[in-house]
């Protein structure tokens, strides 16, 4: 029997890194949005054997334990101690990986939630596991608790399942429009000397987009916070300038990916599919995933 986790994809406007010596204290602070595209991760386990196997494979290709150091985390904290056999866990990505889409999330948090519904975990306890995997490893900081909630997320207090806390922002009339132009390594960043900028930056986003929590602010916080901690380099600058002349709210960077992002309107999507052709840049339309991750049995596309 395949069981089959779905993660929407997580994008961050800004981010506040709150990083402690308990993993379930650290998180972020900050602003993201949920895709209606995302992770897909099916489990399939065959008790047959003496041993205890893990298999993991990304996007169809085996991959090898130091490639999935956070899936091999989560899997053997939540297979049951004296479970033997084989373990097959498949990771299929909507997005490419490294682009700040918050895979590495889905994948820890689909595999978590799997093994969950397999061995009578419940959602907590599998979430919990999934964040103490991308904590430790460098995977992402505030991806699981916003992936967790769904929509246009506000993280106003740090942590991991069950300690962060997650608000909305309440509006539905927008389409995300998302530019992935290449990677930026989450772990170089987080470990590099402008995290301090990040931070103060980060806060006062955070700061402006509570007293006036908008779709609007939002995006104009995204923009200040891309250019005014220098993660966004002139190339992302020029194409936002582009993007912001068919749009009526600004772009921005996706954090933590070489990228662009866009709340967009119904009436602009023609005119943006239409410069982007233009600028032969590949690009995707999605709209915001408001519910919760999903687990069960899986048989196969009806
Ligand atoms: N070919 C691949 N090699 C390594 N990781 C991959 C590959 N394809 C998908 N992944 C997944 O992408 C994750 C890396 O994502 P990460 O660097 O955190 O980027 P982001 O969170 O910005 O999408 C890995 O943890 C893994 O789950
Ligand atoms: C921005 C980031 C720290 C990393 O995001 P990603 O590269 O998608 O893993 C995220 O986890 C967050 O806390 O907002």
């Amino acid at each position: 029997m395949l069981i089959r986790a779905f993660v929407p994809a997580h994008i961050t406007a800004f981010f506040v890194p709150v990083i402690k010596e308990n993993p379930q204290l650290s998180g972020s602070l900050g602003a993201g949005i949920n895709l209606n595209k995302g992770t897909n991760v099916f489990l399939n386990t065959e008790e047959a054997s003496l041993e205890r196997h893990i298999h993991v494979a990304f996007n169809g290709e085996p991959v090898k334990r130091e490639q999935a150091k956070i899936t091999y985390y989560v899997t053997e904290k939540m297979l049951p101690e004296d479970f033997v056999g084989e373990v097959e866990i498949w990771q299929y990505f909507d997005f490419p990986n490294g682009y700040g889409f918050g895979n590495s999330a889905g994948g820890a948090l689909g595999t978590a939630l799997t093994l969950a519904y397999k061995f009578g975990k419940t959602l907590l306890e599998a979430a919990k596991i999934a964040h103490e995997a991308e904590v430790i490893h460098g995977g992402g900081l505030g991806d699981v608790v916003a992936q967790l909630t769904g929509g246009i997320d506000i993280r106003i207090r740090e942590g991991g399942p069950g300690v962060a806390v997650v608000d909305n922002i309440l509006r539905d009339e927008y389409k995300v429009l998302v530019v992935p132009l290449g990677r930026l390594k989450t772990r170089d960043v987080l470990s590099s000397d402008i995290v301090h900028v990040i931070s103060r930056e980060g806060k006062k986003s955070l700061d402006t987009l509570l007293k006036n929590p908008t779709p609007e602010t939002l995006m104009n916080e995204a923009r200040r916070f891309a250019e005014a901690t220098n993660l966004m380099d002139e190339e992302l600058k020029e194409i936002s300038r582009e993007i912001d002349k068919v749009i009526s709210l600004q772009s921005s960077m996706i954090m933590l990916g070489k990228g662009l992002f866009a709340l967009i309107k119904e009436g602009e999507v023609d005119k943006v599919k239409e410069l982007l052709l233009d600028l032969n840049l590949r690009f995707d339309i999605l709209d915001i995933y408001w519910g919760k991750p999903i687990v069960g049995r899986w048989i196969g596309d009806e």
